[in-house]
């Protein structure tokens, strides 16, 4: 074993106290040269300050920590504090104990006087660090060999080289002040980078000290190798830096024993919260959390605080001005490097904006944007809702379709910015009779739906319905125009009328359905009777088709009789459906369902079709002047090329024109009267003849029908009644008079008795039709009446 570094004195002695081996501190100490000591015994060196009593063995003396006195070779006796502790850790050795001699206080001697007894060459090279001496010429005088790699350069190029050439041009005339002033003030430390030969780059943080070797006087230092560390400063100090300006705001918080305390926020936290840093450090975020509001979002994050995890959540925060922002918070926990978790890192997003416009999105993908009222996707969400909600705690809702009734002619007649307004006034007027848990939306053009909850009867139902649609009937001013808009309603009750959104929907369609069919400005609540009818509206629907492809659509011909002569002049053209199951079925029941469906169309086109057929016949039967009508149907009318196809229909039958008649209703010419003026002065340019049927019945304004280029006017069947005594006689006698002033022909229709008749004829009616003289009759039996030369008998 090599004691020789050791400072303090040590002997080796045996169990029996003989001495082996010491190092030169010991020496030193007690003065004795190695041939004094050889052969001896500790007792013979130190004298124990033992209790009186037997001395006690060297074994017993171990980790004792005793007193004695040293016994010098000089003479001098010298109180020690001695401790003996056995050499264990030498396996080479059992059995032996070093014996570590510590001069008692008063006794030392200075603190390096056995410094020359160091291996100080071998020191200075085990460092961990630069050492050099620098003279006062700048010089090196001394240094390690950690010194020579750090510049590259070997031992003989060392000296020669003045020290300020270490390092870059421009930090030399620092480095040169800091080696000044440790001559000067005793000491300096400065952090630099030596440069070597090659260009290798280190930095070093130095400490020199003002010397002298004899009487030169030198700067001893070293210099510590802390590129490493300025590395990881430097990324560090680019870490605190991305945090300081990180456009997301930050805000890192220490934990301890559960608490959570604001260490440190960056700006952009500041701008987003308003608050600063100095005011909010040492607090609990949570301080900015809405009361009440997102719990179980904060139970989320409090949970996964506890279990030190990383947390993501959206969630409510109020800034220091008070205002509510959206926060998309993420929190992540930082752990020491023992692993153990003392900070939370949080980032927090304001997404107040996106939040507002993924509520936009969602409000425009569940509203109309007119109205501003539910559209068909959340009326069918919440009508759902409501459904459910009824069936399952046995209480009582509705749902209502309502329509306005005369919409498309505020549209046309007042211009779409009209229209706009009634939608919305109508809108209002719904919202403001319905509770906030009911729903109000509007589904199309002029639809719109109401779905009430929680009613206790169906009374209660019809009161509120009525209420909805008295409010919408109220009068709307338009550029001084007052329009009346009513509502045609159909309201069926759940869960009576249906236990799911589908049924019940179904249901309140065909209670519309219905109100429609019994007139304007009603409601009808859905009813068996009317699923019925429903039913059947819906069976003509899909049958109609086929009943046109498969011809089992006839013409019957109602003859028209001129009340002059007495003599049948025409026909009208009616249509009947031959039904394969249910027999012949009246146009009552299906022209509206073909009307709805568009196929009016082909139909009409049929009719026509047929009805040159007929006259083609009865022309080659000799009846020249015959003429057959047909009735049009207005979207018939409205069909751009209609003119031109009847052109080619009458061609292809070898049809004059003159021979057939068009009747189209009052109402039907009044609905968009221009544009049926249009149409009917195209027709009359074809050269057929045009009458208005229904007459009376349709609201004409005077001035439309002087205009309209017609032939005949049909006075409606219901004025005729009891026209010998009520006061039907004065409306008929006024549209007889009307006819023939603006140059028309009047015809009656549904003339039944003697008496109708010698009123019209007293009136000067110019023709008639009706069961008095006859109902529609097939092509062969008014051929055959045509053919006989029947009249009508005074
Ligand atoms: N009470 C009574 N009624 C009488 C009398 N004389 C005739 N009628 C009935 O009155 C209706 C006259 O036809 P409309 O007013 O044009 O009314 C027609 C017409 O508007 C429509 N229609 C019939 N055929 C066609 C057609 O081919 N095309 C179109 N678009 N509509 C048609 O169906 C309606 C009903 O037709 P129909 O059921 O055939 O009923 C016919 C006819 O049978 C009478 O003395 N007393």
């Amino acid at each position: 074993m090599n004691l020789s570094p050791m400072p303090l004195a040590v002997f080796v002695v045996d169990a029996a106290g003989k001495l082996s081996s010491w190092n030169k501190a010991c020496e030193k100490l007690a003065g004795y040269s190695v041939a004094d000591i050889n052969g001896g015994t500790l007792d013979s060196i130190i004298e124990f300050d033992d209790p009186p009593g037997p001395a006690p063995t060297i074994a017993q003396r171990a980790d004792i920590e005793t007193e004695g006195i040293l016994k010098c070779a000089d003479g001098r006796r010298l109180a020690v504090r001695v401790l003996v502790a056995e050499q264990s850790f030498d396996p080479d050795q059992p059995g032996t104990f070093s014996v570590i001699v510590i001069p008692r206080p008063g006794q030392a001697q200075p603190r390096y006087a056995l410094i020359q007894d160091l291996p100080v060459a071998e020191f200075i090279d085990a460092l961990p660090c630069v050492f050099y001496v620098i003279d006062q010429s700048g010089h090196l005088l001394l240094w390690n060999h950690q010194l020579e790699d750090a510049l590259e350069m070997s031992s003989e190029e060392m000296p020669t080289s003045d020290v300020q050439f270490f390092f870059d041009e421009v930090d030399r005339p620092a480095i040169l002040a800091k080696i000044l002033s440790a001559f000067e003030d005793g000491g300096s430390s400065h952090e630099a980078e030596l440069v070597g030969k090659n260009g290798k780059r280190t930095t070093f943080l130095f400490h020199c000290a003002r010397t002298s070797l004899g009487s030169l006087a030198a700067v001893v230092g070293t210099g510590l190798d802390i590129t490493a560390r300025k590395h990881a400063e430097h990324g560090l100090r680019v870490r605190e830096r991305a945090i300081y300006s990180s456009i997301n705001a930050i805000v890192i918080t220490h934990c301890e024993e559960g608490e959570h305390r604001i260490e440190y926020v960056n700006p952009a936290f500041e701008q987003l919260t308003g608050y600063e840093l100095a005011e909010i450090k040492g607090r609990d975020p949570r301080f900015m959390r809405v009361e009440n509001c997102d719990t179980h979002e904060h139970q989320r994050i409090s949970a996964a605080l506890k279990r030190k995890e990383s947390v993501r959540s959206v969630l409510r925060n109020r800034r220091k001005n008070g205002e509510i922002f959206w926060n998309d918070l993420r929190i992540d926990p930082v752990a020491n490097v023992d692993g153990e978790v003392t900070h939370f890192v949080g980032v927090i997003n304001d997404i107040t904006e996106a939040r507002h416009y993924e509520r936009r999105l969602h409000h425009m993908a569940h509203h109309d944007p007119l109205t501003g009222l539910a559209n068909r996707t959340l009326l069918h969400e919440r009508l759902k809702t409501a459904v459910d909600f009824a069936v399952k705690n046995k209480t009582l809702g509705a749902l209502a379709f309502l329509d306005l009734d005369n919409f498309k002619h505020i549209n046309d007649n007042f211009g779409h910015d009209a229209g706009d307004l009634v939608l919305r006034e109508v809108a209002g007027r719904l919202r403001e009779n319905m509770r906030d848990d009911d729903t109000v939306a509007r589904v199309g053009g002029d639809e719109f739906v109401l779905v009430i909850c929680n009613q206790p009867s169906h009374d209660r139902i019809a009161d509120l319905v009525e209420r909805a649609r008295r409010s919408v009937n109220a009068p709307i001013t338009w550029d001084g125009h007052e329009i009346r808009p009513g509502a045609s309603i159909g309201v069926s009750v759940f869960p009576d009328d249906g236990d799911s959104a589908e049924k019940v929907m179904r249901a309140a369609d065909a209670a519309m359905y219905h109100a429609k069919t019994l007139g304007k400005n009603n409601f009808q609540f859905y009813s068996a009777r009317l699923n019925q009818i429903v039913h059947e509206h819906l069976m003509l629907e899909a049958n109609l088709g086929r009943a046109i492809r498969e011809h089992e659509l006839v013409l019957g011909y109602q003859p028209k009789v001129d009340l002059k002569t007495g003599k049948v002049v025409g026909a009208e053209a009616l249509v009947r459906w031959k039904h394969p199951v249910e027999g012949t079925i009246l146009p009552d029941r299906f022209i509206p369902v073909a009307e709805e469906t568009g196929l009016i169309v082909p139909m009409g086109e049929w009719v026509i079709d047929e009805a040159c057929g007929a006259l083609k016949a009865l022309r080659a039967l000799g009846a020249e002047d015959f003429i057959i009508s047909v009735n049009l149907s207005a979207r018939q009318l409205r069909q751009r090329d209609f003119a031109e196809r009847l052109a080619h229909t009458l061609e292809r039958h070898g049809v004059e024109p003159r021979s057939l008649e068009l009747e189209v209703t009052e109402s039907q010419l009044m609905d968009q009267p221009n544009d049926a003026m249009e149409a009917l002065a195209q027709l009359k340019a074809l050269g057929v003849r045009l009458s208005i049927d229904d007459f009376g019945t349709g609201y004409s304004s005077l001035s439309y029908l002087q205009k309209f280029p017609v032939d005949f006017i049909k006075i409606d069947r219901s004025f005729l009644g009891d026209v010998v005594h009520d006061g039907h006689a004065v409306i008929t006698r006024a549209i007889i008079a009307l006819g023939h002033n603006l140059k028309m022909r009047v015809i009656a229709e549904g003339v039944e008795t003697r008496e109708q008749l010698a009123f019209l004829r007293d009136h000067d009616c110019d023709q008639m039709q009706g069961f008095y003289f006859s109902p529609a009759l097939s092509q062969e039996t008014l051929q055959e009446m045509v053919c006989s030369g029947a009249r009508l008998q005074d």
